[in-house]
């Protein structure tokens, strides 16, 4: 599998204000419409039209000097538009857009790597709102299709419509206990396929043992893990309340389908690359390829 450089050190000139303490709201505070005024009321905002790379130079600046913001960041993005341009992916799903960092960043690499699509699939409908007006004034509208919703109910809608046959490259960074579950309904409904790659984010902080264990199982222990128990039950036990129960104020719960048991026969290789939040504390993205898959066994 061909390395992704590994960030050796964090620029402290670029960090983001730093994330609030437990307890304390650190997003959906009006923060993300405020982020709007700040960008619209922006002296260079005539420069910014057009332009991915300044709307994303602008949501940088206000993370700097006004308040945080939830996004991956360029450090950690560079690992995956790096990913972008050497997989060169017709379709790119995101499972979690927030203010549409990562849709501007990675809609924009999909494009100048000949992609097709890039869906970014947001639950709250006020984010979902921020994005659709950032990627409109960077002139990403015509590749970038923001899509309200829990990702599940909009990965099986899509999926049933039409509008999603396969998934190349699939970024997940929304409920960390989903990331297993959703990657397992992928597997179920055949849009990840040999050939697909996933790049998850937040696999050190906060973490995301659950997910971890899958992708880097063999087919024979996932074989057995999913003839033994459904192991999506111990999703939500591996993580603490401030995860668990992040969106819950909000949104409501969210429903973890935890009945498909996805495909075990996938073979993954899979590996962590270490990276920065744009706090600057230490993080990680696991970059999961599929490589093939074992045939089913004849009764
Ligand atoms: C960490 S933020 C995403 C940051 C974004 N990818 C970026 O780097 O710019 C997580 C987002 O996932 C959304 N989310 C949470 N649960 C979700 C779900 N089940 N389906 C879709 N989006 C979800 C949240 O509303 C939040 O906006």
């Amino acid at each position: 599998m061909p390395q992704a450089i590994e960030a050796q050190h964090f620029d402290e000139k670029k960090a983001y204000q730093a994330q609030e303490e437990e307890g304390t709201a650190f997003f959906d505070d009006g923060r993300e419409v405020e982020l709007l005024h700040f960008i619209y009321n922006h002296p260079s905002i005539e420069q910014i039209r057009g332009s991915p790379q300044g709307v994303l130079k602008a949501i940088d600046e206000y993370a700097r000097t006004k308040k945080y913001l939830m996004n991956v960041g360029d450090d950690k993005g560079k690992i995956v538009t790096d990913l972008i341009a050497e997989q060169r992916p017709e379709v790119m799903v995101e499972l979690g857009g927030y203010v549409g960092y990562s849709a501007l960043l990675f809609g924009d690499a999909v494009r100048k790597a000949g992609g097709r699509r890039y869906f970014s699939l947001e639950r709250n409908p006020e984010f979902a709102a921020v994005i659709m007006s950032l990627v409109d004034l960077a002139g990403l509208s015509d590749i970038v299709k923001v899509v309200v919703g829990s990702s599940a109910d909009s990965i099986m809608r899509l999926h049933t419509n039409g509008t999603l046959q396969h998934i190349d490259l699939m970024f997940l960074d929304h409920y960390k206990p989903a990331y297993a579950t959703d990657l397992k309904l992928c597997e179920h409904l055949r849009l990840v396929t040999p050939g697909t790659v996933m790049a998850a984010d937040n696999v050190i902080k906060p973490g995301n043992p659950p997910y971890l264990e899958y992708v880097r199982s063999s087919v024979e222990v996932k074989q057995g893990l999913a003839e033994a128990r459904n192991t999506n039950d111990a999703d939500t036990a591996a993580f603490g309340d401030r995860w668990k129960d992040q969106y819950h104020k909000r949104e409501g719960e969210e429903k973890l389908n935890k009945e498909v048991k996805g495909n075990p026969n996938l073979i993954y290789e899979s590996r962590l690359v270490n990276s920065y939040e744009p706090t600057g504390v230490p993080d990680g993205i696991e970059i999961t390829r599929c490589t093939g898959e074992v045939e089913e066994a004849q009764p």
